[in-house]
């Protein structure tokens, strides 16, 4: 099958601007020349164009709602058509709250779809938990069935009904969960693995653990919503919210090439790389070449050069 390239250059679900040129920060690193290499033709669509509603007043302390539901609905839209044409989409943000339109419109042509979400974050706060209002931290509230009692009707998002089940969601690479959003993953029993649990079970084992939690009872499709700051910032520090202690290089790459082999990936978001945060040159060009290497593999990029057989496994 082939592959869609979908860039969206937004960045009103927080507060600091240049996550809006995440998705060129990404395409001056290499992306395109880097995926026609692989096996299947590469359909780059560009940038989605947002529109910049005037009068748009916070609700409670959450700014912007409805540019950024607006800015999701049409999103939704394109990521369905694009699945819809069978490919294989990777969205490009721009930052965590594109997640609500890219998950949305993914499920509306795979409602079976499982979610796998790699973050230092949780991104599950509802906004009466949200501690900074910030929507790139509510992204997967919107989502939930269960949470649908705890949401308020936030202007911009009614076209928004929530389409995933708590069981069909599994997070990697936590390490700065707030209080409310901790109590929301206990109360539903959400499958998560922080970076100590990381530590304690090996990458290995906590994607066979992921693989059997999602995929066990029967084969369905992937998305896969991989915010760059899910990476150690000694490997992606032009980001919004960096946390000290992530996944190293290796395990981010394991990750994306375990995922790559369930043959399942059907959509990836990769957000947050924001190229105005980077100290240097080089910490933006590090930042922006681990995201290339992280859809690379994702898409089947090997480090032994072909395709990862089984022996090859042993
Ligand atoms: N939990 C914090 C941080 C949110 C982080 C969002 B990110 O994962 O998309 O970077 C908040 O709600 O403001
Ligand atoms: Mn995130
Ligand atoms: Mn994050």
């Amino acid at each position: 099958h082939s592959v869609a390239v979908l860039g969206a250059p937004f960045s009103k679900g927080q507060k600091r601007g240049g996550v809006e040129n995440g998705p060129k920060a990404i395409r001056d690193a290499g992306l395109i020349e880097r995926l026609s290499h692989l096996d299947y033709p590469v359909h780059d669509f560009g940038d989605l164009s947002f529109q910049h509603l005037e009068k748009d007043e916070p609700y409670m302390h959450v700014p912007f709602p409805r540019t950024v539901g607006r800015a999701n609905k049409l999103l939704s839209g394109a990521v369905s058509n694009a699945v819809g044409a069978g490919h294989t989409t990777i969205m490009l943000g721009g930052d965590h709250s594109l997640a609500i339109g890219s998950v949305e419109g993914h499920a509306k042509q795979r409602p079976d779809l499982c979610l796998i979400w790699v973050d230092a974050h949780a991104d599950i706060n509802t906004p009466f938990t949200s501690p900074s209002g910030n929507l790139h931290g509510q992204s997967v509230a919107f989502m939930l069935k269960e949470l649908q009692n705890k949401m308020p009707e936030l202007p911009g998002f009614s076209w928004v009904k929530p389409f995933l089940s708590a069981k069909d969601l599994v997070y990697i690479g936590l390490r700065d969960v707030d209080p409310g959003e901790y109590d929301i993953l206990k109360d539903l029993g959400v499958q998560y693995f922080t970076m100590r649990d990381i530590d304690r079970l090996g990458i290995q084992r906590v994607m066979e653990v992921t693989f059997d939690h999602l995929l066990s009872r029967k084969q369905r499709p992937i998305h896969l919503s991989f915010d760059i700051d899910a990476m150690d910032p000694s490997l992606a520090p032009a980001t919004g919210t960096p946390v000290n202690g992530g996944l190293t290089y290796r395990e981010g790459i394991w990750i994306t090439e375990e995922i790559h082999n369930t043959g399942l990936l059907s959509v990836m978001d990769l957000v947050e790389v924001n190229p105005d945060l980077g100290a240097s040159r080089e910490a933006v060009e590090s930042t922006a070449s681990m995201a290339v290497d992280v859809i690379a593999s994702a898409l089947g990029q090997t480090r032994e050069g072909g395709p990862i057989t089984q022996e090859s496994q042993t």
